[in-house]
């Protein structure tokens, strides 16, 4: 193993060599090795377990909650109609965040919750399955329980989940408040409504969502709705319209400790699922980084890669709308369908477009960070940065929560996939440097010039990518 500045082809301009020593820990697998070999394994899925740490508040820690991990869902003490829905998904058993989550939230009287776990482990389904099993299915029209994304597609997704679990539910009824979806003469009338935090900030303003009986808050992807750069304000004041005694279920695969402490005041003595930091990338994802010449030369880099390989489905992760157009028309020009999608487009012609990857009739999406999170297309066996992650004012600073989100849209619920981010100068190469280093992260080199050895590399992960989706009955796109 080698650090990735002793791998790296110094970059044009860059000074590669006087880069910071406390920024040159992340590892680098031997360029000569085949890596992804041996993260495979065979076309079974991989088992989705890591540790957890489970901090319970002090009433959890008196009673000593009777359930305790559950290893099956039928032991969860489900409504039939609910434990049917997961077993008609073909959820076999509980994932770890499940099985350590779920006995906490579903406890009686409920009890607010923090979990972490890792992309794709299915955090969704331990909320819908929670706020599936407190509903009054004779009240289908009162709201009953929120959930709060970061986006319309992520809203649309979450609303999907919650209706394919809830099938056997008789009149349930789920409505996602996003722009465009709620008329202004009309009331929201679903007993569970997922949504963006202005638009459901604007209905409780207008009246038009009653909250008097709402019994569930779930806030997906906490950290960054939580952020007070960003979204947090607006989810505080949604909170504070609720009922004060609301359970409060705050779940993400990432939470810097700066958030982590603010989302324990937001969600009071909340029972807590925790990460260590090596543990929040997932081992079936295959982390490889093409080292480009310069700026220019990445895109003829990127047609190479799709030139040379049958990559099933992907996504480019770009910086700017700007960029994810150019990409599409260059990349359309050379014969790819390919789907972008970013904060420019209309509301439902967002919806049309995601569809349309969702269903395969396109392969490639390029997008920006409006879906780096929470966004599950399972038959996704290949991310690319484009641009590595930055934030901050003036993008100056690495971005590792978004890294993670991005690559973390492949290698589903124990499927393999790889991601490959694109460095090209000093700047892009610390970065990426950073985010190895601060998730212990072994990244695959590759090189533009040695294509076969790229292709041994990145082919193999797919091909068992491939393999998985046809054998697993739950998969789907
Ligand atoms: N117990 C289970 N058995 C089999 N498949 C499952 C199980 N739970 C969830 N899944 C599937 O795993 C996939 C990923 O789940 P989900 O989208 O909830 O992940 P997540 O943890 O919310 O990820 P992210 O952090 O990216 O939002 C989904 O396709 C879901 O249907």
């Amino acid at each position: 193993m080698a650090d990735l500045a002793s791998r790296i082809t110094k970059p044009e301009g860059a000074e590669a060599e006087t880069a910071p020593a406390q920024e040159t820990t992340g590892t680098v697998e031997d360029a000569q090795t085949d890596g992804a070999g041996q993260i495979l394994g065979g076309s079974g899925l991989q088992d989705v377990n890591y540790d957890v740490e489970v901090s319970l508040n002090e009433i959890q820690r008196d009673q000593q909650n009777p359930l305790g991990s559950a290893h099956t869902f039928q032991e969860l003490g489900l409504p039939n109609e609910v434990l049917n829905g997961l077993m008609a998904m073909s959820f076999q058993k509980p994932s770890k965040v499940q099985e350590k989550a779920l006995p906490l939230m579903l406890a009686d009287p409920p009890m607010n919750m923090i979990a972490q776990s890792q992309s794709g482990t299915g955090k969704t389904a331990a909320f819908v399955t929670t706020i599936l099993s407190r509903i009054d299915f004779t009240k289908p029209e009162q709201p009953q329980a929120l959930v709060l994304a970061p986006s319309r597609e992520l809203a649309r997704q979450i609303q999907g989940v919650v209706q394919t679990i809830g099938q056997f539910c008789g009149n349930l009824v789920v409505e996602a408040a996003i722009p465009g979806n709620i008329a202004r003469d009309s009331r929201v009338k679903a007993s569970v409504v997922t949504g963006t935090p202005g638009t459901v900030m604007d209905l409780i303003r207008r009246r038009q969502f009653d909250v008097s009986q709402l019994k569930v808050l779930v806030i997906d992807e906490a950290d960054n709705m939580l952020d007070l750069q960003g979204l947090g304000e607006q989810c505080a004041r949604v909170k504070n319209m609720l009922p004060p005694t609301i359970q409060i279920l705050l779940f993400s695969a990432t939470f810097p400790d700066v958030v982590l402490r603010y989302a324990t005041n937001f969600a009071p003595q909340a029972n807590q699922i925790k990460l260590k930091v090596q543990e929040l990338t997932v081992r079936g994802i295959s982390q490889m980084f093409m080292d480009c010449p310069s700026e220019v030369e990445k895109y003829s880099i990127l047609c190479s890669l799709y030139g040379l390989m049958n990559i099933g489905s992907s996504i480019i992760f770009v910086k700017t709308r700007e960029s994810a157009s150019e990409i599409q028309k260059r990349m359309e020009a050379d014969g790819h369908k390919v789907t972008a999608l970013h904060g420019a487009f209309e509301g439902s012609s967002r919806d049309a477009l995601l569809d349309e990857f969702r269903q395969g009739r396109s392969k490639v999406l390029i997008t920006t960070n409006v879906l780096a999170r929470g966004i599950d297309v399972s038959s996704v066996s290949m991310v690319i940065n484009y641009d590595v992650p930055m934030k901050g004012p003036g993008e100056r600073e690495a971005d590792p929560e978004t890294y993670l989100h991005r690559i973390g849209r492949t290698g589903r619920f124990g499927r393999v996939g790889v991601s490959i981010t694109f460095i090209y100068d000093k700047k892009s190469y610390e970065a990426l440097q950073y985010i190895a280093a601060k998730y212990d992260i072994d990244l695959i080199r590759l090189v533009p010039d040695d294509w076969d050895n790229t292709e041994k590399k990145v082919q193999r992960v797919i091909k068992s990518s491939r393999a998985q989706a046809g054998f697993n009955p739950s998969a789907r796109t």
